[in-house]
């Protein structure tokens, strides 16, 4: 019986062909793309400073090599987002797109290539998440973030310049995106001891290795400095592989995330992703009994946030996102089990020092 077309697609490790990184590596995008085959109209996703921070420069290399290019500015990471960029590159007749910027602007360049099924780079201005190389979008849905399975980027390209001299609270985030994977991992582990979810020891291996080199190099991470920049892009290159391998965000998206992503639905001002994971995990750190001392070094030493202080966000907020972390994505079994309670939820963020 022949196999229907689609079913792969449910087993395939998707992976980036060229991840290029380095110094103005920016001014090489037409020859990239030319390298890989692709012709005609291009659609570039950007947000307004990333535009400036880079877009333009892509939009210049890409007609030096002949490519018709229109641009797409995004906001938010909603859905109403990814149709109006879907609806612009049927318009133009995109025969691809590329995400430049954040995680926003990259997850809507992503997710709007996966329904088009048309190829998509990402050429991120800052190292301040995982999904550069991620085979998933995490989108904003009724206010919720949800995260979907989307077309890996047929290419990278990190240029350490441009992401050198974005604000370094980015570079933070990062990092924070990075550490995260450490109680991802566990979650992930425990999940597959009390329901049996399915596990990858390679994707879990990497993952946790991307945290461990980070927090080796934590003392070197510095702003405005390229070789600060590359440390980190390898690390979130790599974390993004890990989840293409799991083909899913498991190995970087645990208990912590849920806080996060509970912390976006209530805060008034949230903070980064990457930092909000970052004092995530050193919660989830402690509820897995694990040495979320060593975490919360490694945050300060890197100069990322600790605390509700430093993330600008009111005690009450991370009580309340501690207590609702359980209900998002409830499929996906973490350390928060079926919730806290909230003398629970209080003695967690005292003993850590968060509150
Ligand atoms: N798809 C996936 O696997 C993953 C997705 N994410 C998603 O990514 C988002 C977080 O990404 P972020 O980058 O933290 O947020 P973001 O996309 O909002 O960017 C943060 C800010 O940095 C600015 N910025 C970026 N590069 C800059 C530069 N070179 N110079 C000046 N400003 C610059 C942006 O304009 C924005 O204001 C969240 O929505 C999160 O859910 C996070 C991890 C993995
Ligand atoms: O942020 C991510 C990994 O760092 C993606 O995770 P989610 O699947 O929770 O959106
Ligand atoms: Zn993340």
């Amino acid at each position: 019986m022949k196999e229907n077309k689609e079913s792969y697609k449910n087993k395939w490790m998707q992976l980036p062909r060229n991840v290029v990184v380095g110094h103005d590596v920016i001014s090489d995008t037409g020859k990239v793309c030319k390298d890989l085959k692709l012709n005609g109209n291009a659609l570039i996703v950007a947000g307004e400073s990333t535009l400036k921070a880079a877009g333009k420069t892509v939009e210049a290399c890409l007609e030096e090599y002949g490519f018709n290019v229109d641009i797409a500015v995004v906001r938010s990471p909603a859905y109403d987002e990814v149709k109006r960029v879907e609806e612009l590159s049927t318009e133009i007749k995109a025969s691809f797109l590329l995400g430049v910027g954040g995680g926003k602007s990259i997850d809507i360049a992503k997710l709007a290539s996966t329904y088009l099924d048309l190829p998509f780079i990402s050429i991120p201005t800052a190292a301040s998440h995982d999904g550069i190389v991620s085979s998933r979008a995490s989108i904003l849905k009724d206010n919720r973030t949800v995260s979907e399975a989307a077309s890996t980027p047929i290419a990278v390209i990190a240029d350490t310049a441009i992401i050198a001299a974005a604000p370094y609270r980015l570079l933070i985030a990062g990092c924070g995106d990075i550490i995260s994977n450490y109680t991802a991992v566990r979650d992930w582990e425990l999940a597959h001891r009390l329901r049996n979810e399915p596990f990858s020891e390679y994707a879990s291996i990497i993952s946790k290795m991307t945290a461990k080199v980070l927090i080796e190099s934590a003392r070197m991470i510095r702003p405005g400095i390229e070789e600060s920049a590359w440390t980190v892009i390898k690390a979130l290159v790599a974390s993004g592989v890990a989840m293409s391998i799991a083909g899913s965000s498991r190995p970087a998206s645990g208990s912590e995330h849920k806080f996060s992503h509970a912390l976006d639905e209530i805060a008034p001002q949230p903070a980064l992703h990457g930092e909000q994971c970052g004092v995530g995990t050193i919660m989830m750190m402690y509820l897995h009994g694990g040495n979320w001392q060593e975490i919360r070094d490694s945050l300060i030493t890197i100069g990322a946030p600790s605390c509700a202080v430093e993330l600008g966000i009111g005690e009450e907020y991370i009580i309340q996102a501690l207590l609702n972390a359980h209900e998002i994505r409830p499929e996906r079994y973490t350390i928060l089990g079926t919730g806290l309670t909230r003398e629970a939820a209080e003695k967690v963020a005292r003993i850590t020092k968060v509150i």
